[in-house]
């Protein structure tokens, strides 16, 4: 509840405005019965009509005042959550983005997205709630009591006596409850990451046959998700008839005892009608707020989990003692740039085993450099760590002789062009995806890189062309259009390096060729490194390197390798290259 304090430290003028006139507002709602009272002793009783028109202009005066009020402090209370929601939501997508790639998996996607879309909603909606409903009864409650006090000390016991068993019900109800409540998030934490799954994996489900059991499979979570409500739902729903009893226990007691008085002349007739208009308002005003109470421990979950985000630093972090990002990029703008590993050792987060053993190697401007290996060799976590994704153990990894650690993370990633071994394409247009990195992109340069990529052909024969619609995941594209559009997304990043993670698989030969050809030139005073499995697609590299369980068994051409190098050997045969 930390971020709550400071933000209501930080925007106390729009609060206090709130509660200025949710005050007023209070003082109207009660004001009226006053008046009732008024009419009822002073006008009616005594037919003083100039009293009854006086009397109801001043509560006509008064309604209009207290919905002024009302509406003013509603407007407050809505725009100081609604702020809050908006500074979390952009502090939540802030801090995500810096955190790791381990961090995003322990908290979870489907969890993030719901601390970001509905946690943060909670935490709006709890102050909504808090100062519109909940905050207002007990001082509505404290003020009639007060204001029954002046007209009966004794007929203000059965109020107060009634708002105090209705108090303990309602606290009771929300301590048997709280243990389901604080379920709540946690199972729609569950609910979302199947349904995620069930979405995105919605091809290979039907491909299976596995759609009765995936179905169960969600039924089951919603079923334990909806249990989990109707039990909170069965311990409130106690609360309203609770009250609407208490409400037909207050009018009768107090008209009993009250018309005693008035017999007695100890009190007048329309202090009855005031008193119970106070009881009333009070009770229904409790029962509203109890009504909302049941999302208030949901709220501030909610808002724990919202902080337990923010409070995440990510592992990745720049070195304190940096200088501006234009020192570095003069100087990695001045020479042609140069890439050394030198010993880096790494491992996963955890993991007992080294996923790279002292890999050392170096590339110059203008080389074509590739990464064979097995699956699982740690080719793409060479990628990784030059991404500076993942911190490595011991070694440095040098740009231009800039230990990557000394660069700040974002003029080490403008460096860098990624293509990662999964293409993903963003919703939108294609023509969006091209200026992802590059929002001044002229239609002339997308023309020229989409030849390259191999991609102008298919998209030409879009009735949109660059402005056709791409789809959540660039579904509504094939793996080989998407790895191209993925390739010329990356080429019309002006970079240094160039890193295809295994980007040419989903190509078919004549494409691949074609497009490494291309590649050739438009790269040619560049760093490329080509991580594949085909070794024709890497056959024509400067330099190759081969792993096997993070080392390296062998450096050199295609044709060094052919002779020396076991692993390079038997990938050779295994693709029909060697006999
Ligand atoms: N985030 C991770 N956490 C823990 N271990 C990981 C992680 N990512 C990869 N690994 C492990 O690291 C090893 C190397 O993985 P890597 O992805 O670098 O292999 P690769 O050579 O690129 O394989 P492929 O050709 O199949 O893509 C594997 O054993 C893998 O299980």
């Amino acid at each position: 509840m930390k971020l709550l304090r400071t933000y209501i430290k930080e925007n106390i003028g729009t609060l206090s405005l709130g509660a200025i006139f949710l005050t007023l507002n209070t003082f109207a709602t009660l004001a009226i019965p006053f008046q009732v009272s008024n009419i009822i002793n002073q006008g009616i009783i005594k037919k003083n009509i100039d009293m009854v028109y006086s009397t109801s202009i001043k509560m006509i005066a008064i309604l209009i005042f207290g919905t002024v009020t009302g509406i003013i402090a509603n407007h407050f209370i809505a725009l100081f959550a609604a702020r809050f929601a908006k500074q979390n939501r952009k502090m939540l997508m802030r801090n995500i983005e810096t955190l790791t790639l381990d961090q995003v998996s322990d908290f979870g996607v489907a969890s993030l997205v719901t601390r970001v879309a509905n946690d943060n909603n909670n935490a709006q909606q709890l102050i909504v709630a808090f100062f519109q409903m909940i905050l207002p009864s007990p001082i509505m409650a404290i003020i009639s009591i007060f204001l029954t006090i002046q007209l009966s000390p004794s007929l203000a016991l059965i109020p107060l006596f009634t708002i105090l068993v209705f108090a303990c019900a309602i606290i009771l109800t929300l301590f048997k409850s709280l243990p389901y409540i604080l379920k709540v998030q946690k199972k729609l934490d569950r609910m979302t990451l199947v349904l995620r799954e069930r979405f995105i994996g919605a091809k290979i489900i039907r491909a299976f046959d596995n759609s009765k059991k995936e179905r169960d499979k969600f039924n089951d979570i919603a079923q334990d998700y909806t249990d989990n409500y109707i039990i909170i739902n069965k311990k409130f729903a106690l609360l309203s008839p609770m009250a609407f009893a208490l409400m037909s226990v207050i009018i009768t007691l107090i008209i009993f005892f009250g018309a005693m008085k008035v017999v007695n002349n100890t009190l007048e007739i329309g202090s009855i009608t005031a008193i119970v208009e106070y009881s009333l308002t009070t009770i229904s005003a409790l029962i509203m707020s109890s009504m909302v109470l049941v999302q208030m421990p949901k709220a501030v979950v909610s808002i724990e989990r919202i902080e337990e985000v923010l409070s995440a630093t990510s592992e990745i972090k720049d070195s304190s003692d940096l200088k501006d990002d234009s020192y570095y990029e003069d100087i990695l703008k001045q020479n042609p740039i140069s890439l050394t590993f030198d010993n880096v050792c790494f491992r996963y987060k955890g993991a007992e085993k080294q996923i790279l053993k002292n890999i050392s190697f170096s590339i110059k401007a203008g080389e074509r450099f590739a990464i064979v290996g097995a699956t699982g060799s740690g080719k793409s976590t060479i990628a990784k760590v030059l991404l500076r994704l993942n911190d490595i153990e011991n070694g440095q990894i040098l740009i231009n002789g800039f230990n990557s650690l000394d660069l700040p993370l974002n003029c080490l990633r403008n460096q860098i062009s990624y293509i990662p071994q999964k293409a993903y394409i963003f919703s939108g247009t294609i023509k969006d995806n091209f200026r992802f990195a590059n929002k001044d992109m002229t239609d002339e340069e997308m023309v020229k890189i989409a030849k390259i990529a191999q991609s102008y052909d298919f998209i030409d024969s879009l009735p949109d062309k660059f402005n056709s619609f791409v789809a959540q995941g660039g579904t509504n594209f094939s793996g080989g259009q998407k790895q191209r559009l993925s390739i010329a997304r990356a080429l019309s990043k002006d970079s240094n390096i160039y890193l295809f993670d295994d980007s040419f698989s989903a190509l078919d030969y004549a494409t691949d060729a074609k497009l490494r050809k291309e590649l050739k030139t438009f790269l040619k005073d560049k760093i490329t490194i080509i991580i594949a499995q085909r070794l024709n697609t890497i056959a024509d590299a400067d330099k190759i390197i081969v792993l096997k369980d993070g080392e390296i068994t062998g450096m050199g051409t295609h044709e060094e390798l052919l002779k020396n190098n076991h692993e390079y050997i038997e990938l050779a045969k295994s693709q029909g290259i060697l006999e």
